[in-house]
């Protein structure tokens, strides 16, 4: 099979156990800490003592009411006794119930604060984290190690306490029934403890690449729902199918290794308990023989050993949960960790109106180190200006506005916007400042209102409609069913080309900003659309300072300023006419662009 795609994996195999990391993970219990607290309590009082009383008040049943060495069984204490269990059976079922209640809520809470924590610091970062990182693996980081951590905060945290706290307790009440006994029953434990070690390394790493599997599953699943249309388009989606199913199979048989391992855990358990019973039984009878026990006694014991293997092997499974969830623990913190690139100083300062002067002042710049996309720009733009950003693909066009957004920062020289640097601004104030236009916009799922709203939600409905009205999309709103709450799919693929353009400009007419940014679309529309979208343009350039990579002769012929760009250089720049007047570098693309108009 012929194949494209390819995923790195970022996923970390072989987590050592990691304390600052584990308390770090417990600083979003901390909140919760009472109610935590509150269940530990009320298990450990309601329900772990009232389960531990269960087998003594039996063999004071068997010892005491059944048959008592001096052969006077009495049925009032059997019925005291058997009054007792039932209340200590009914206490137990209530706090068992609050028990699973409290935790899901306690859980619960903690995930969505560290989703919420996640997403908004997310929110947050800048251009070049996202550069780095397909969306569906910051998505996978987001929902699946979040998820992941899901069942270590609901269950495994109280769970775990409670669990010690059962062990403690049956430890105690081993010894205190009979010591020799107790002490000999638990030389078991090391054993296990050697054996279970050696296995849980194994069935970790299994799992861990169950995950990586997963991980490869998503990203392929999220690329391609994203390009599905491509995908059909190129008739590929039997090899996108076989690819799939290649993922697919490879998931199944590392789960079902993984699986396979884990199921040898209950056997060592099993085994190691049967050896501590047997030891019980063969020294517990002879005890009985010597007069050192009853049979009432063993039958407790017998019970208890029982209960003695239930939280060991929880708190096993829990350390392997435990370890998985540190791997997860591991990817979210390392985003959240993740400074944005482009910092806001301390001291940043709120933009005031502005006026529309742009500067850029011996700019160089570049995504990679060795990479140079802008070298020595320098513009000096007045209010009010449009100025038309020319060149050929890849010459610097959206890079000079990316820099102006402060997306990213220049390596050296500097932006200004009315004499400010970008980088003494605050960002938020800088950027509602800014409008952009897209070449491709995005449209979210929403009403058409919501949408136009979107850059200055206080927006009246009359305000909103007036903006569209000026940018001439009112008309095309009109005639959709629901008009302005139409409801659009996201990223409006019901939507022409030339409708979501229209409705971008409305979208930012309403927001105001004082410079704006316009990266024409390149695609082709019909000549009813493309005036329409001509008269909307000028209405939107008016009284702002506009930077617009262009496309269209028309956009261009009437700019203030055309800057043209080649190889992250400016190798002209002036109006129309005095640049044809040239003959350099715009004539030869204006030239190119009606010999192929006219083609
Ligand atoms: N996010 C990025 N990471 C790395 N390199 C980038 C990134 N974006 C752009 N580049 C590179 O920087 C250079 C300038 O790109 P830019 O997007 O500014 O060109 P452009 O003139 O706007 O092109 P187009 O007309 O095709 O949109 C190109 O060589 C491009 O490959």
């Amino acid at each position: 099979m012929s194949r494209q795609f390819k995923y790195q994996d970022d996923e970390l195999i072989e987590k050592a156990f990691n304390w600052k990391q584990m308390g770090r993970l417990f600083t979003f219990v901390k909140p919760y800490r009472s109610d935590v607290n509150k269940v530990v309590f009320v298990m450990t009082v309601f329900g772990m003592l009232t389960k531990l009383a269960i087998p003594f008040l039996i063999s004071q049943a068997i010892d005491k009411a059944l048959s008592p060495e001096d052969g006077t069984g009495s049925r009032g204490l059997l019925a005291g006794i058997m009054g007792v269990m039932l209340a200590m059976f009914l206490l137990r079922w209530w706090a068992q119930r609050y028990t699973i209640l409290k935790t899901n809520e306690i859980g619960q809470k903690v995930i969505y604060d560290l989703r919420t924590r996640l997403f908004n610091h997310i929110q947050r970062l800048s251009f070049r984290f996202f550069d780095k990182r397909p969306a569906g693996s910051v998505l996978v980081r987001v929902t699946n190690d979040v998820n992941s951590l899901q069942d270590l905060f609901t269950n495994g945290v109280v769970n775990s306490a409670i669990d010690i706290a059962q062990l403690a307790g049956i430890i105690l009440i081993l010894l205190a029934l009979n010591f020799k006994l107790g002490l000999a029953i638990m030389i078991t434990v090391p054993l296990m403890f050697l054996v279970s070690t050696a296995l849980r390394k194994k069935i970790r790493f299994a799992w861990q690449t169950v995950r990586i599997k997963q991980s490869r599953i998503n990203s392929h699943l999220n690329e391609s729902i994203q390009g599905i249309r491509v995908t059909q388009a190129f008739a590929q989606e039997n090899e996108n199918i076989a690819f799939f199913d290649g993922m697919n199979r490879s998931n199944i048989r590392s789960w079902n290794f993984a699986s396979a391992l884990n199921q040898l855990f209950g056997p060592v358990i099993e085994v190691t308990s049967a050896v501590g019973t047997l030891i019980l039984l063969l020294y517990g009878t002879h005890l009985i023989r010597t007069g050192d026990m009853t049979v009432g006694l063993l039958v407790a014991f017998i019970t208890y050993i029982g209960y003695f293997w239930e939280p060991i092997t929880r708190l096993g499974q829990m350390y392997s949960q435990l370890l998985i969830s540190m791997s997860s623990a591991e990817r979210i913190f390392e985003y959240l960790d993740e400074k944005p690139a482009v910092a806001e100083k301390e001291e940043a300062i709120e933009l005031p109106e502005v006026k529309g002067e742009v500067v850029f002042d011996q700019v160089e710049f570049g995504y990679e180190a060795d990479r140079p996309a802008l070298r020595s720009i320098n513009l000096n733009i007045k209010p009010g200006m449009t100025v038309a950003l020319v060149g050929h693909t890849g010459s610097g066009k959206s890079t000079i506005v990316n820099l102006l957004c402060r997306f990213y920062d220049t390596v050296k020289g500097s932006v200004r916007i009315d004499g400010i640097d970008v980088r003494d601004i605050q960002l938020d104030s800088l950027r509602k400042q800014i409008g952009i236009v897209m070449q491709d916009t995005f449209i979210f799922s929403g009403t058409i209102r919501d949408n136009i709203r979107y850059g200055r939600p206080d927006a009246t409905d009359a305000e909103v409609e007036a903006a569209a009205r000026s940018v001439r999309a009112h008309e095309f709103i009109s005639n959709l069913p629901g008009g302005y709450d139409t409801e659009v799919e996201e990223r409006g693929s019901a939507l022409s080309m030339g409708q979501r353009q229209l409705l971008s400009f409305a979208r930012a007419l309403l927001a105001d900003p004082r410079i704006l940014i316009l990266d024409e679309a390149t695609a082709s529309i019909d000549t009813e659309t493309e005036l329409r979208i001509q008269e909307a343009m000028r209405t939107l350039l008016a009284d702002r300072t506009s930077f617009i990579v262009a496309h269209r002769l028309s956009t261009i012929r009437h700019a203030d300023l055309i800057v043209v760009l080649d190889h992250g250089v400016i190798v002209e720049q002036g109006n129309h006419e005095q640049l044809m007047k040239h003959g350099g570098h715009y004539r030869n693309l204006i030239d190119a662009q009606y010999r192929f108009l006219s083609a």
